[in-house]
């Protein structure tokens, strides 16, 4: 038994181990034995594990993970560590297991996942990305194959029929938002076989924290096209010849743009001396906003690419092209007329779902992460999980240096480059972690201007992010990413092919360097965490200025300070001010997951009332039935004009666009409501008590009504050719749906606020 397993053993406040390390020593035993068998011998005895219920007992347990552990050898020649089979045996009994960056969580959660699905369980592998999906799948293959399980994958390119055929699979692998979207579809379909997701029964969650807490603060979006529009070209020209900081400024955080005195003047006389102020032309002045904000904030490459004809959506933390994301309206059309683009259709919101709904439809749960320990608490709130630590296979050795704090961002940035000059000259290979993208270009056109060669993740090189990140340790690197970029992408030190190791590891391994702390201390850990895998030699170290976000954010009173010539802090008590902004970041950010929550939780009620009645519709024709009560005569007479199946078709589609037109306007309700209800209600009240007093009585008489609306459409139906005609009723279906990019950053305003912000954008007069 590994040394490290024996100094098990449990944290305060995380699972006891001590059951499982017990198991260790039976499941080497048997080892011996089960190197002897065929390859055919060895899936029959994992056939075998599968002849019985979930959960495992002792035994059964005992025999799985040593019949994994051999199979992992023969198909990967990679035998799972101790380490890992605990993992195993933590996620089996629902439970998200912390185990360190490259300790082996893919090979962990896989071995988990054949043990659910060898019981017939069905299991979706959650990922932060699709290519984490696809590699993941593709990778575990042979062993799932060899244990006698089916595997698949999703993302966001894959057609609706390898949809369907990944999630027939016995193990699915998807990321959180095309399985969010693909459940969002599915809620949609006016027929049962166009279901793509199977009823929810496993959920295994890679990168648990940032799928279940960072992404859970903003619901996923799905919207629909409701018409076409144009684009504002004429106005994107105009904006285009504003010069920066003469005609407009950009917040120091460059999340807000204005015109300047000199800039409305120059607009006034460019629309032929108009008043950009006055009632009249009150329609004006949001269009030269939204093209400003289009010109001046958002950056081709950085924030969107242009590819055939079409604006697409970078996002920002995880630098990858989204497809199907857009900007609410409005800035999506900015974007198109400053790009000389077609416009595509506006649209408006069908449907939401919260990560937290998402994950509570699977009655089994359960996931894995380097970063658990710091969000337990939240995770037994909101998810009813305990977190089992999970010791590492091998000692981390890792040096995490003290923060080097300065006093203006100018400085910090000069100390981070002297100290990457010094570094690099000893071959060292550099890892530099950024905000977002547009940081990581800045930072690089700095080090090229420097002569510094380094290279940097971004969108452009999408595909092959992976690829880049996979060689950071090579001797002599510099790696510019996000700290999201190329997440579960393991860093060998020498090269990927680690031909150089031993040269690389002389000169210490590598070194991580951040360029800001993060919102969360856990993201901090998650970027040193690149350094320092599975006993490397590894170092870690951030950069602060006293003008970051994130202290004059949280901590404003922060008060003054001893520099030394170079711009460095030397108070000490500077330490202590960093974490607790950092604290104060996290308790909001907590706040913001509990918000969403707590007002998704009624919206997912009235939703679940909505998708009950749509679901009698689909497999027990509750609509047609309603129909022919509401409607007896003409409902008699259809069927006698072109018989009962095509009227129950027809009753189908009315019932259920109703349903859904309904469902659309009272979300845009309940948004609204949402969205004035803090404006209206500084007082003493609870603006969640005030939300829900005027949205419990807004859904009240909400199937009444669809009934009513179908009835009426019903009623007005007239017959084509042997056949209902359904579109001359106005019985449309969007014509294409997508989703909205809420959230360039993670830790950016939750929707709501974004959707109340461009409202603002746009109403400003
Ligand atoms: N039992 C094992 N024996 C040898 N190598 C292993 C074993 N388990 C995993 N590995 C290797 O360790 C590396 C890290 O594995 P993996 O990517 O699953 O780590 P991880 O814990 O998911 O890291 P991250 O936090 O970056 O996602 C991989 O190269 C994998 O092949």
């Amino acid at each position: 038994m590994a040394e490290s397993v024996r100094r098990v053993l449990g944290k305060p406040g995380s699972v006891d181990l001590r059951p499982y390390s017990k198991r260790l020593t039976s499941i080497e035993a048997k080892e011996p034995e089960l190197r002897e068998l065929s390859d055919t011998e060895l899936s029959q005895r994992a056939a075998e594990v599968g002849n019985a219920e979930l959960p495992y007992e002792r035994e059964d347990l005992i025999e799985l993970c040593a019949v994994g552990r051999e199979a992992a050898r023969r198909t990967l020649g990679e035998r799972p560590y101790d380490t890992q089979l605990l993992g195993v045996m933590a996620l089996l009994d629902g439970h998200v297991a912390e185990m360190a960056t490259g300790e082996g969580k893919t090979l962990a959660g896989a071995l988990a996942a054949a043990g659910f699905a060898l019981r017939g369980g069905q299991v979706h592998i959650l990922s932060v990305n699709d290519y984490l999906a696809h590699r993941d799948a593709d990778w575990m293959r042979p062993l799932y194959e060899m244990l006698g399980v089916t595997v698949g994958s999703v993302g966001q390119e894959s057609t609706t029929k390898q949809r369907r055929l990944a999630y027939s699979a016995d193990i699915t692998y998807a990321s959180v938002s095309e399985l969010g979207f693909d459940i969002l579809r599915d809620r949609l379909v006016t027929d049962l076989a166009d279901r793509v997701v199977p009823p929810p029964s496993i959920a295994i969650i890679d990168e648990a924290d940032s799928v279940l807490v960072d992404e859970a603060r903003v619901p996923l979006v799905l919207a629909g096209a409701a018409e076409n529009t144009q684009t504002d070209e004429a106005m994107a020209e105009l904006v285009g010849a504003l010069r920066p900081k003469i005609d407009y400024q950009i917040d120091d955080d460059g999340r807000n743009v204005q015109l300047t005195d000199v800039g409305i003047d120059a607009v006034e006389r460019a629309l032929g001396g108009i008043d950009l102020y006055s009632a009249e032309d009150a329609s004006l002045l949001p269009r030269v906003n939204l093209a400003l904000h289009a010109r001046a904030l958002l950056q081709r490459d950085v924030h969107y690419v242009v590819r055939d004809g079409k604006v697409r959506l970078i996002n920002e933390s995880r630098g990858r092209i989204a497809l199907l994301q857009r900007w609410p309206d409005g800035l999506q059309a900015a974007v198109e007329a400053k790009e000389k683009v077609a416009a595509s259709e506006t649209g408006e919101i069908l449907d939401t779902i919260t990560v937290q709904a998402l994950v509570l439809r699977y009655p089994t749960r359960c996931g894995m992460t380097g970063t658990a320990m710091a969000v337990a608490e939240q995770l037994r709130e909101f998810y009813e999980m305990e977190v089992a630590v999970i010791p590492p296979n091998k000692e981390c050795v890792r040096v995490d240096e003290p923060d080097r704090l300065y006093a203006t961002p100018e400085e910090k940035e000069d100390a981070l480059v002297a100290k990457v000059a010094e570094v690099h000259a000893t071959g060292r290979p550099i890892l530099i972690g950024t905000q977002d993208v547009a940081e990581s270009e800045r930072l690089a056109k700095r080090f090229n201007t420097e002569g510094i060669e380094c290279v940097v993740l971004n969108a452009k090189n999408d595909a092959k992010e992976a690829a880049v990140i996979a060689e950071a340790g090579t001797y002599g690197a510099i790696t510019v990413s996000t700290q999201m970029a190329g997440r579960g992408t393991d860093i060998r030190l020498g090269g990927s092919d680690m031909s150089d190791r031993d040269r690389v590891v002389e000169t210490g391994g590598l070194y991580v360097m951040g360029f800001s702390r993060y919102p969360s201390s856990r993201l901090d850990d998650q970027l040193r965490g690149r350094a320092g895998r599975q006993g490397d030699p590894g170092s870690s170290i951030f950069f602060v200025s006293a003008e970051d976000e994130l202290i004059t954010a949280n901590a404003p009173d922060a008060g003054g300070y001893d520099v030394t010539a170079e711009g460095e802090i030397t108070d000490p008590s500077w330490r202590e001010i960093v974490n607790h902004a950092q604290r104060v970041a996290e308790g909001q950010l907590l706040e913001l997951h509990r918000n969403t929550w707590r007002y998704n939780q009624l919206i997912d009620v009235q939703r679940g009332v909505v998708l009950d009645q749509r679901e009698a519709v689909l497999s027990r024709d509750l609509g047609d039935r309603q129909l022919a009560v509401d409607c007896p005569g003409r409902h008699r007479e259809l069927v006698e004009e072109v018989g009962a199946e095509e009227v129950a078709r027809a009753a189908r589609l009315i019932t259920l666009y109703h349903l859904d037109r309904g469902w659309t306007d009272h979300y845009a309700f309940l948004a609204d409501l949402r969205e004035g209800i803090h404006l209206r209600f500084l007082g003493r009240r609870d603006p969640l008590d005030e939300f829900n007093r005027d949205a419990v009585p807004a859904f009240k008489g909400f199937l009444d009504e669809a009934r009513a609306r179908s009835a009426e459409t019903f009623a007005e139906l007239t017959v084509v050719d042997g056949k209902i005609d359904i579109a001359a009723v106005g019985v449309k279906r969007p014509s294409s749906t997508w989703t909205y990019m809420v959230h360039d950053h993670p830790f950016s305003a939750d929707i709501e606020n974004l959707v109340g912000h461009l409202k603002r954008l746009s109403a400003k007069s």
